[in-house]
């Protein structure tokens, strides 16, 4: 097993290897009593497992069934859980642990962030996704009706179990929805990511592969260095989210029916477009990034005909201050800077670039 350390308000490890979910409890540390296993249906079984292991090691366990996908990050589903907490009386030297993809672990960090304004959270990704970005760094939150994680809160885990054994059963198109993440620190950090894809994209999406491990370590390494520089997002973070103001503009406006690193992946070619129109990118890199995305199977166009939507939901980005609209862009591979107020007539130009007229219809994932 491999450990990766963050340091941000505390200290944790990044555990990734396989058949590690009996290593929950040293992760949870000293004084707890009470386990909450917050994880949607699918993962019921495994649930159960960890919930019995953690009897069987003295803990009182249960298990939270939550929706499923981004149907969990509601107020409704986090009142839920602050309800099972409540009544099974958690105080505040008690814990709880996240079992699924982002969506699970973004929800349970959130819960453990606002029940009795903090409690120990431990994830434990059981999506390619989860493991090499959302359960590892402390963002938490849920989504609003007016845009993707508008409420949440920084709250560090005290342990992230990665057992890459769990990705045997997770749908193709999830897995293949986590690379686009993985490539986004490939992108903004770490250039071998690109090559180690491009040299061979069937084992990157292979769970069994030694490529696929290597690629978690590598993307889990780059955002464990960026969280411990800067936790709450003052600058550096920022780089992250890379891709992502055109991606959570797509999510919202098609209602969460496109998965995140789908949305994420035509936001980095929009995000490539728009550097490139501002004369700060090159052609090559544009187009490195529709091909190592086509690769894989990710999508790098999208519909034209919902530009006054997209913008609207751009706004609400949290890198947006005031009326200026910020963007993450590149200079070069492994050069993020920011590209801040853009010209109107550059982001509908870069909408064109991405856009099915021009480019054809998107791979669905
Ligand atoms: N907090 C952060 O820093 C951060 C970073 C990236 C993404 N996110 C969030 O993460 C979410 C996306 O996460 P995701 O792509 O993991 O999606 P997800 O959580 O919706 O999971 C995808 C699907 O896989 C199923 N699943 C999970 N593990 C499985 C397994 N091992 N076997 C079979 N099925 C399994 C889930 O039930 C779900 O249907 C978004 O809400 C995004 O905003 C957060
Ligand atoms: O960890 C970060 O910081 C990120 O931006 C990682 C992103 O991949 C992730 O999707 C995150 O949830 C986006 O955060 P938001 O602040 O734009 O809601
Ligand atoms: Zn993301």
């Amino acid at each position: 097993m491999t450990r990766i350390t963050v340091t941000a308000e505390r200290t944790y490890d990044v555990v990734v290897g396989r058949g590690l979910l009996g290593e929950l409890a040293p992760l949870l540390g000293e004084g707890v009593q009470r386990v909450l296993v917050l994880a949607p249906r699918a993962l019921a079984a495994t649930a159960e497992a960890v919930r019995e292991d953690l009897v069987a090691g003295g803990y009182e366990a249960f298990v939270g069934e939550v929706p499923d996908a981004e149907e969990s990050k509601t107020f409704q589903v986090a009142a839920f859980c602050w309800g099972i907490l409540g009544q099974a009386g958690f105080t505040r030297s008690d814990a709880i642990v996240g079992l699924g993809g982002g969506a699970t672990t973004d929800l349970a960090g959130f819960v453990a962030a606002t029940w009795l304004r903090g409690v120990k959270v431990v994830q434990v990704p059981t999506t390619l996704l989860a493991m090499v970005d959302a359960a590892v760094g402390g963002k938490t939150g849920i989504n609003t009706a007016e845009g993707k994680n508008l409420v949440g809160a920084f709250h560090s885990p005290v342990g992230v179990l990665a057992d890459l054994a769990t990705l045997e059963t997770l749908p193709r198109h999830d897995l293949v929805a986590g690379l686009a993440e993985v490539v986004k620190c490939g992108f903004i950090a770490d250039p071998e990511i690109l090559t180690l894809i491009e040299a061979n994209p069937e084992a990157a999406a292979d769970p069994s592969s030694p490529v696929l491990r290597e690629l978690v370590e590598r993307a889990v390494s780059v955002k464990a260095r960026v969280v411990s520089a800067d936790l709450r997002e003052a600058d550096l973070r920022e780089i992250l989210n890379y891709g992502h103001t055109f991606g959570h503009a797509i999510e919202h406006v098609e209602r969460y029916s496109w998965r995140h690193g789908a949305a994420v992946s035509v936001g980095m070619v929009y995000a490539a477009e728009l550097a490139r129109l501002a004369g700060r990118l090159s052609e090559e890199v544009v187009e490195r990034h529709r091909s190592i995305l086509t690769l894989l199977g990710l999508p790098t166009t999208y519909r034209d005909d919902v530009w006054p939507r997209l913008l609207e939901a751009m706004r609400r980005d949290k890198k947006t201050r005031g009326d200026l609209l910020r963007f993450v862009v590149l200079e070069d591979v492994g050069r993020p800077v920011r590209l801040e107020g853009p010209d109107p007539s550059l982001l509908l130009a870069a909408y064109a670039e991405v856009g099915e007229a021009k480019r054809g219809s998107a791979i669905s994932l």
